[in-house]
């Protein structure tokens, strides 16, 4: 055998054990028998994520197969059929199978999915990307289904001043918005790419470069900029404090290719107004959303009363294309943003892939300096807060993207 293959069997062999040792807490019991769940080891999410569109040809030619429920970082997953025996059928093929991941459709089940001992060394060396399955029939499903929140009132119930509203553009709309912006030269970014419009804010200096003719929002987004003031004069009546608005001056475009995200980051508080808004467009994605302080959330934070907890929180938001996302109040000044850089997310059990997704985040930046000023109590998150002007750490690595991308006088 060669040293190449011997390497990669040992790093197999190194997989399974981890998968099997991190299941072993489920203590496949005598009801397992009735159940229609067989927990699959080695075909997780994460840390080693799977193609599960393999996966899910080879199970749906099972008879019964229902679904696949797999979790975030879990490296095992849990396929549920329609009755016990279904499920025990499919336990006796899927237990100890080789199964080579592959992203040809043309190749048909039965050429990928082999008992473990029929798989040549040879065999498993041209598919770097296969494993061996170990199978166990399961009492129960430990994943939650509401592990992501997907309804615009729950998220607003859970990340108070977070406002999501769906199919706020139409299909035509997102194509004409879409051929709009290619109109103008992308940035490119090691991962994603950018434009900038309006406004030119120096994230160095914490200041308007008004040396920079700031020029209009551009045209082809005239009709979503009218759709936002409009929705925007409703939610500023009903929350007040949450909102300090007078009008978008700048636009962020971010073209994010699937496994490309941006790092957690609270938009600075003294420069920019309240709200934070952002349209996605072509593909869904998580992002996440977290806080130091995380405050009961039936009895919501806002920035007058905070009921402060030093507790760490972390909640995972869906945005679905052609959705908008009104960050204010807390949910501005209080939690941190971010895009996990991944192929694909975990919704509710479900493995969701991700495609090239665009997003426009429009601002208001605060121009006179009487109006450069952020009286939060989120400390750790506000640049007024730190002493000598500095930024917060977490801060930094968002602001050296967008300058590296010459927002002012960066290098394209
Ligand atoms: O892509 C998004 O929706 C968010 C972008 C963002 O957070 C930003 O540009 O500050
Ligand atoms: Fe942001």
């Amino acid at each position: 055998m060669s040293k190449k293959i011997a390497k990669l069997l040992a790093s197999i062999q190194r997989k399974e054990d981890v998968a099997i040792e991190s299941i072993l807490y489920l203590d496949p019991s005598d009801d397992a028998d009735h159940s229609c769940a067989v927990c699959l080891a080695n075909v997780g999410n994460e840390p080693n994520p799977f193609d599960v569109s393999s996966i899910l040809a080879v199970l749906a030619g099972l008879r019964g197969f229902q679904t696949l429920k797999v979790a975030r970082g879990k490296s095992y997953s849990f396929a549920v059929f329609a009755s016990p025996l279904d499920a025990q059928t499919a336990f006796t093929h899927l237990d100890n199978a080789f199964f080579a991941a592959t992203s040809d459709t043309s190749v048909d089940a039965s050429d990928i999915l082999f008992p473990h001992h029929l798989v040549s060394a040879a065999v498993k060396s041209q598919h770097p990307t296969g494993r061996i399955i170990h199978a166990f029939k399961a009492k129960r499903i430990p994943f939650s289904d509401s592990d992501t929140l997907t309804k615009p009132s729950d998220i607003l119930a859970a990340i108070p001043g977070l406002h999501i509203v769906h199919d706020f553009i139409s299909e035509e709309e997102e194509v004409r918005l879409l051929e709009g912006m290619e109109q103008h030269p992308w940035i490119s970014l090691s991962e994603r790419q950018v434009q900038h419009h309006g406004f030119v804010f120096d994230y160095d200096s914490n200041h308007i470069d008004f040396s920079k003719d700031p020029g209009q929002l551009p045209a082809w987004c005239q009709f979503l900029v009218q759709r936002m003031h409009d929705t925007l004069r409703q939610l500023m009546l009903q929350y007040p404090h949450d909102f300090d608005f007078r009008g978008f001056n700048q636009l962020t475009l971010n073209r994010y290719p699937p496994g490309s995200g941006i790092s957690p980051h609270v938009d600075t508080h003294t420069r920019f107004d309240s709200p934070i808004t952002s349209v996605s467009l072509l593909s869904p994605v998580q992002m996440e959303f977290r806080t130091l302080y995380y405050s009961d959330p039936t009895s919501p934070v806002t920035t007058t009363t905070p009921q402060l907890q030093p507790t760490h929180k972390t909640l995972h938001v869906q945005l679905p294309p052609r959705s908008i996302c009104f960050m204010a109040g807390a949910s501005r000044f209080g939690w941190e943003h971010g895009i996990r850089a991944r192929k694909a997310d975990v919704v509710n059990c479900t493995r969701v892939e991700r495609a090239l997704r665009v997003s426009l985040t429009f601002r208001g930046v605060r121009i006179r300096e009487e109006e450069v000023k952020c009286d939060c109590v989120w400390d750790g998150l506000c640049d007024a807060k730190i002493a000598g002007g500095a930024k917060p750490d977490r801060l930094k690595e968002v602001d050296v993207g967008v300058n590296r991308h010459g927002v002012v006088g960066g290098k394209p």
